[in-house]
């Protein structure tokens, strides 16, 4: 019925939060007293309160509307009230006003018919203070607590957490450790005394921090020196003396109280009631104003600085999340890298031990260094052999034939002589030879028929001989020593001139810098070899490349 329906906080006690609430379907509004229990002890308390507000009804005692039992806290509808006595002297105190006589006496009227009341059925309050005390909305004041109500004469010991402010404790209330006993109904008027006296002065009397230095002041606290400090009249100092006596059977009861008219007596005597009722009902209703109003810019402002908090943790959660993103993604980058550092790593383990297998067979490339070796060998005896039958007069040098498998071999002539050098005879397949000469004067390769090799070196070795089925000379490509080709290009310095031999058609292909030329030969010989011809000191002309080539 109420739920969804908070107006606002009213206050907070000890037990609970207040607030006022409107009635679904309806204009009233009420004040709801929110009593949790997280255990057993505080479900019995609050049952407690709850059975005395039921039980007691009267104008002086706030009125219980409803009670709603939750899982977790027990929902007290109260009547809505302007304030507590406690937020309209503090109010008052900030305005710089103090009550007057005819507001003091009608409150403490009130607040002792609500006393004696409770008292005419052996209950003792247990908690007068003026935080408890509360303004209804027509100005009578109520007690509004009844947390601590309990029976004449029950000995309940309780913490100054558990009952009420210890400022309002009587003398004889105090016991080891801070504790209270509230058995006597004259406890009530103690407090009630005090409440006379701060109303009257707007101060309050008793002072200190902790339970000790509290009870200190209540043993200490002396009202007759108060009331002169205070200038009070006598007769107020006569009233007070039957209230605030530190003996408790010397205080007046609230029957005897009201019996003797004494409140009217002394503080209603100097002006007649009538005339301060309205004007002290405006003062009321503009106090109570100037206290909600305030109140209410306090809530503003609270709302606005937790909205800026709200805003600020949900930048700091974003924040957090944007980071928590990054390095998600760096802790990915950073696996990645791992696998990859683990691949390169297997790798590198790899290469080191293959280039350790290697190193540890040096033998074997020592043993295949010296096969080549003694074939060197062998084909330079080979050579002087030749050599030996060549004439003298038109002597050639003729290099190791071996040296065409080598790529890189660079020839060089250093004498005014041919020097010369024929690949291994080729009988079959696509050949290639690729060559860069210094220069192409002088310089001259190409194919030579096998049966004319003979005659080749031990003449002149000139490819004009007639042994020689195609070559390239000063830098120009010629065909059976007589022919110049046709529409083929020139050689330049450093060109890379390459020559196709392929034994299935018989033909010879000429490439300059890979450009296949147009004129090309055809008719090769069954057996040829491959011929390198240098005339001319400081000339040479290195192999690019040889070997198995591909036929276009
Ligand atoms: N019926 C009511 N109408 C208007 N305001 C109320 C009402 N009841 C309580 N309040 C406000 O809520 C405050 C807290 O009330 P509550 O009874 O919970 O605690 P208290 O008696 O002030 O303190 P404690 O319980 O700690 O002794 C009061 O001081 C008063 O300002």
């Amino acid at each position: 019925m109420f739920s969804d329906s908070v107006v606002r906080k009213l206050g907070q006690g000890r037990f609970g939060s207040v607030y006022e609430v409107s009635k679904a379907g309806s204009d009233e509004h009420f004040a709801m007293k929110v009593l949790t229990f997280g255990s057993e002890e505080d479900f019995v308390k609050n049952e407690h309160e709850i059975s005395k507000l039921q039980k007691y009804l009267h104008e002086n005692v706030v009125r219980l509307v409803d009670v709603i039992e939750g899982d977790a806290a027990h929902y007290v509808v109260l009547e809505l009230c302007s304030c507590s006595l406690a937020d309209w002297m503090t109010a008052a105190q900030k305005l710089g006003t103090m009550m007057n006589r005819v507001t003091v006496f009608r409150i403490l009227q009130d607040v002792l018919a609500g006393l004696g009341f409770l008292h005419s059925r052996n209950e003792v309050y247990g908690d007068v203070k003026p935080s408890t005390i509360l303004i209804g909305s027509d100005g009578t004041a109520k007690l509004g607590d009844f947390g601590g109500v309990v029976g004449v004469g029950t000995q309940k010991t309780s913490t100054s957490a558990e009952c009420g402010t210890m400022q309002f404790w009587g003398p004889e209330m105090f016991v080891v450790g801070g504790n209270a006993v509230h058995e006597s109904l004259a406890g009530d008027m103690w407090a009630f005394g005090l409440i006379v006296l701060q109303l009257l002065t707007g101060q309050e009397w008793i002072s200190g921090g902790n339970a000790v230095e509290i009870a200190e002041s209540v043993k200490r606290f002396d009202f007759v020196y108060v009331c002169r400090q205070a200038e009070m009249s006598s007769s107020v100092e006569a009233l007070l003396c039957f209230l605030l006596s530190k003996k408790p059977q010397e205080r007046l009861s609230s029957a005897e109280l009201i019996r003797s008219g004494r409140l009217r007596s002394i503080l209603g005597e100097e002006t007649p009631l009538s005339q301060f009722i309205s004007e002290e009902l405006d003062n009321t209703r503009s106090l109570i104003q100037a206290q909600l109003n305030e109140r209410d810019n306090t809530i503003s402002k609270l709302t606005i600085e937790n909205k800026e908090k709200d805003d600020a943790i949900r930048q700091a959660n974003e924040t957090i999340r944007n980071r928590e993103t990054v390095i998600v993604e760096k802790d990915e980058l950073i696996a990645k890298q791992a696998t990859t550092i683990a691949e390169l790593t297997q790798k590198l383990g790899e290469s080191v031990a293959m280039e350790k297998r290697l190193s540890d067979k040096p033998s074997t490339t020592q043993s295949k260094v010296d096969v080549v070796e003694a074939q060197v060998t062998e084909v330079a005896k080979d050579v002087k052999r030749i050599e030996r039958k060549v004439d003298p007069e038109k002597a050639i040098t003729v290099w190791n034939p071996a040296h065409f498998r080598k790529e890189g071999r660079r020839f060089t002539s250093l004498m005014d002589e041919w020097k010369s050098c024929f690949s291994d005879e080729i009988t079959r397949g696509v050949w290639r030879l690729s060559i860069r000469c210094d220069k192409y004067d002088m310089h001259r390769f190409g194919v030579i028929d096998s049966s004319q090799l003979e005659e080749c070196k031990t003449a002149t070795l000139d490819f004009q001989s007639g042994a020689s089925v195609f070559w390239l000379s000063t830098g120009t490509v010629h065909q059976d020593a007589k022919k110049i080709a046709k529409g083929n290009q020139r050689a330049k310095k450093n060109s890379v001139v390459t020559i196709e031999l392929e034994m299935k058609r018989h033909t010879l292909v000429l490439f300059v810098d890979d450009q296949r030329q147009p004129d090309s030969l055809a008719n090769i010989p069954q057996n040829v070899r491959f011929a390198l011809n240098i005339y001319n000191k400081d000339r040479y002309a290195d192999i690019v490349s040889f070997g198995h080539g591909f036929s276009w």
